[in-house]
């Protein structure tokens, strides 16, 4: 459904533009439907810029985004499939509106012609399908509703169009421990109907209670994927074991911590590509520069 091949990503930035950074460095992974892949890393790791990619919000500089075998081209028939859903709710609506304003804009752009009747029935089963009462959120402006509401509001929103591909970031990090729960386990329902979800997060728990496959993203590149089971059960790359391992700690720093000479693959040539430590579960060298 979904395939990134070798996606690199770099920003100008200075001045005039004359430096670059690389934000996201030959990175591969797929998304299938019904399942739920987590993109884990620490903040500035590159996670958000996939998912805008992804989204076509940023074009790529190098590699390809495939969506069904066509590259991503944005506009209203790829957006009917794949839909973004980001961390700050509210963001995501005008607060002069009422929120259910979100669903008007769907009808306008993709069922002009459906019947009003028929659309509100449609509205009402999609916010059930999302565990909402339609009653306590339709008619409402943003700053009545609760930032787990606008959320489940927002993928209520995604479920009216034939949608196949869901990009949440972070959504849920915004939200309190027993209303990430519910959006998490909404989630989880939603693969079971064959919707494909890339779930983007720095919250490593969540990515483990959700996920099919893991993506560990480290300064742009993946250092380890594979089955979740297996990146969280038995990590091989040093980044994703100091990340499993991670208590936060006031004076130190993810970085300062990575012990980079355990690396397995290094003494056997490892040449920056993943390497595959068992089959489906894929790791990157330490000690390269990329690492
Ligand atoms: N428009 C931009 N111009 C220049 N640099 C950018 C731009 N967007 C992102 N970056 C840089 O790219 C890198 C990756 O940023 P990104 O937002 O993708 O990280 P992230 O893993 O999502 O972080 P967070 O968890 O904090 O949201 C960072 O170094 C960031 O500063």
């Amino acid at each position: 459904m979904l395939k990134l091949d070798e996606v690199t990503k770099e920003f100008r930035i200075g001045a005039f533009g004359g430096r670059s950074v690389a934000a996201v460095r030959n990175v591969s992974f797929e998304v299938v439907p019904g399942e739920v892949v987590s993109l884990i890393g620490e903040s500035g790791s590159g996670k958000s810029t996939i998912g805008r990619m992804i989204l076509g919000l940023n074009p790529v500089t190098s590699g390809t985004i495939t969506f069904d075998g066509r590259p991503v081209r944005g506009g209203k028939q790829y957006y009917r499939h794949i839909q973004g859903i980001f961390q700050d709710p509210f963001s995501s609506f005008n607060p002069v509106f009422k929120a259910d304003r979100v669903f008007d804009l769907i009808k306008e752009s993709y069922y002009p012609s459906v019947p009003a009747a028929e659309w509100a029935g449609r509205v009402a089963a999609s916010l059930r399908d999302v565990r909402l009462n339609p009653d306590q959120v339709l008619g409402k402006y943003p700053h009545q509703l609760s930032g787990g509401q606008l959320q489940r509001l927002l993928i209520a929103r995604a479920l009216l169009l034939d949608i196949k591909l869901l990009v949440a970031d972070e959504i849920t990090s915004m939200l309190d421990a027993s209303t990430r729960i519910d959006v998490l386990n909404l989630l989880a329902e939603l693969k079971t109907r064959g919707l494909g979800v890339l779930y983007i997060t720095h919250d490593l728990s969540l990515g483990n209670y959700l996920a099919e496959r893991t993506v560990v993203l480290r300064r742009g590149s993946v250092v380890e994927m594979g089955l979740t089971d297996k990146v969280f059960g038995d990590p091989l790359h040093p980044y994703t074991r100091e990340l499993l391992s991670a208590v936060p700690r006031l004076n130190r720093a993810w970085d300062d911590a990575t012990p980079v000479e355990t690396c397995l693959y290094h003494e056997r040539g490892g040449t920056g590509a993943l390497l595959e430590a068992e089959p489906g579960h894929l790791v990157a060298c330490a000690r390269l520069p990329a690492c």
